[in-house]
């Protein structure tokens, strides 16, 4: 395994803000420019599965927790088959990283995938900023790049913004594919024998997620974000799961669509994050942009309905505008607001009481993050027991 004292690490780089702001560094992983929103992770480990997160397309993700890179990067992580971040703000990068499973550098898998980064900067005061002025657009500029440098702040605010931004179509998967289900011993169930079928619609789906379903004896039909009902029901399924992935959910008017013909079905249906984004709008709530957002692995929630309180993993810097103190009336009947942030009273978790159907704004699936909400995956399978008994 290589080490990353390169020459990049002494190459200049500067962040440039859309309001402004600049913070020097050196560069770190990949040497040129890149352009994205800022935002800040508070995970303290989990970068691996972080970076290749596609709901992280098109964000400048800033780390707080000050070291980074010290695990390195193997090859069993990865939520992906790429990086998805469009860059990377570190403060202090791991000199030699150390783990038995590492295989080479973060520095040194940045530069292969061709991902810009900063390092050497002070990502308190930063993210003080982020957290006080919200995200915002921002540009990584390394080596000859940063010689432009009285045009770069107009390069960062020509750039598109987050809000109104359509992704989940460029990240998804192209072609269908199945994740078999996996018995006791953790050996794969023959296709065509699981327990059940889930239609599992990807609109950046991290790998983690029908794993976990698998592991609950789940054959899993992943589909691209282009699928139509037929697609869906071609593959005879017990339940359909809508993913997580980037963007703004105010774009996503297929999905919501492809939504509202599973719920007009009845088929039980779980989402995560943008999957819930997609299950307020087919309810009829609006979305919303929240100031800084939901970043890191140990976000305090409240599942309402068993008043139970789990620690969590986040992403999201969007919300669902729904009443959290009453039953709300919709066209798929009574609904409710299961679930809730405790530091800031943002919906988390919306759940049908007509028929079966639910989802979570957080990430249950916990990759990183702590295995608190797996619960939910068994919620899940009792729909899909439920509505066949
Ligand atoms: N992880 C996700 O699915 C994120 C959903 C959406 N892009 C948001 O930022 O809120």
């Amino acid at each position: 395994m290589t080490t990353s004292t390169r020459g990049a690490a002494k190459t200049p780089a500067v962040l440039v803000l859309e309001d402004g702001r600049t913070f020097r560094g050196r560069a770190y992983g990949a040497v040129g420019e890149t352009f994205g929103e800022a935002v800040f992770s508070t995970g303290m480990t989990g970068y691996q599965e972080t970076l290749t997160d596609p709901s992280y397309d098109r964000q400048i993700v800033v780390a707080t927790a000050p070291q980074i890179g010290n695990t390195g990067w193997n090859d069993e992580d990865d939520e992906s088959g790429r990086i998805w971040v469009s860059g990377y703000v570190v403060r202090d990068p791991a000199r030699v990283p150390s783990n038995w499973r590492a295989k080479r550098s973060l520095d040194d898998e940045l530069e292969r995938q061709g991902v810009v980064g900063i390092s050497g900067i002070d990502t308190r005061a930063l993210t003080r900023h982020l957290r006080e002025r919200g995200s915002m657009r921002a540009g990584i500029f390394s080596g000859e790049a940063v010689a432009a440098e009285p045009e770069l702040l107009a390069r960062v605010q020509a750039q598109p913004h987050m809000k109104g931004a359509s992704l989940y179509e460029e990240v998804a998967t192209k072609e269908a594919y199945v994740v078999p289900a996996v018995g006791p011993d953790g050996e794969a169930v023959p296709i065509g024998t699981a327990k059940f079928t889930v239609a599992a619609v990807d609109l950046g789906i991290k790998g983690m997620t029908p794993h976990r379903m698998a592991e609950r004896g789940i054959e899993v039909h992943v589909l691209p974000a282009t699928a139509t009902a037929d697609d869906i029901y071609a593959v005879n399924p017990d339940g359909v799961f809508f993913s997580n992935g980037p963007g703004d959910p105010a774009t996503a008017d297929g999905p919501v669509a492809l939504m509202t013909a599973v719920l007009e079905r009845r088929t039980p249906l779980f989402g995560i994050c943008f999957g819930n984004q997609i299950l307020g709008r087919a309810l009829g709530f609006g979305t919303y942009k929240l100031k800084y957002g939901h970043r890191g692995i140990n976000q305090p929630v409240q599942d309402r309905t068993t008043g139970k309180v789990e620690v969590t993993a986040h992403n999201h810097g969007f919300a669902v505008d729904a009443p959290l103190d009453q039953v709300s009336d919709t066209k798929f009947g009574r609904a409710e607001v299961s679930h809730v942030c405790l530091n800031d009273d943002v919906v988390e978790g919306l759940q049908l009481l007509d028929q079966p159907a639910f989802s979570v704004q957080y990430h249950p699936e916990a990759a990183a993050g702590p295995h608190d909400a797996a619960y939910l995956f068994d919620r899940f399978v009792s729909l899909m027991e439920g509505q066949r008994a």
